[in-house]
């Protein structure tokens, strides 16, 4: 029987646009009114282990703590804000990321890169790098280079997913 015999559907998602959504749609959770970071760390056996999205850390309010990009550097979010990746590898089910594979919103940073590589991860999927020409991007390829983790950004064959939230399907 033929693909096209079988009736199945044609259009159905290709597991790297499947764990990119993942990834996006956790992205939607973050209160970053500018950059919503999600990723999705996958097993070998293409099961989703671990997901996360940029946010400040439990405990801490999201209203308690500044959102802002500039200003004196405790008045910013970046002192406060958890990296998605950093909270994809913590709210991972425990057990061995090694091997896995990070599907990611944004190209790592540096704090993220090291957090892969002790983890074991060895493949980052990204869709962004806005951020390449920085230092802590150069920093990352470097550490990713070095330490074998191969790196490739996701050329999605879906660019628009819909997810309709209707009780009628
Ligand atoms: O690897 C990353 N993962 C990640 O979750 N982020 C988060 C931190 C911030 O909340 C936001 C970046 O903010 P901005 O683009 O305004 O500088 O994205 C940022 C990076 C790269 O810096
Ligand atoms: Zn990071």
């Amino acid at each position: 029987m033929t693909a096209q015999d079988s009736g199945k559907r044609s259009d159905y998602l290709s597991w790297d646009d499947y764990f990119m959504s993942v990834a996006l749609l956790s992205a939607q959770r973050s209160k970053d009114p500018n950059t919503q970071v999600g990723a999705c760390i996958v097993n070998r056996q293409k099961r989703i282990v671990g997901v996360g999205y940029n946010g400040f850390p439990t405990g801490c309010s999201d209203e308690a703590l500044p959102w802002h990009r500039e200003g004196d550097f405790l008045d910013t979010k970046y002192p406060y804000v958890c990296h998605a990746e950093l909270n994809a590898v913590l709210n991972s089910v425990p057990g061995n990321l090694a091997g896995c594979s990070i599907y990611t919103a944004l190209f790592p940073c540096n704090e993220c890169a090291k957090v892969i590589i002790q983890a074991g991860i060895r493949e980052v999927v990204y869709l962004s790098d806005k951020y390449a020409a920085t230092d802590s991007f150069r920093a990352s390829r470097r550490l990713f280079d070095q330490a074998g983790v191969v790196c490739r950004q996701l050329k999605p064959a879906s660019r628009i997913v819909t997810i309709t939230l209707d009780e009628n399907g």
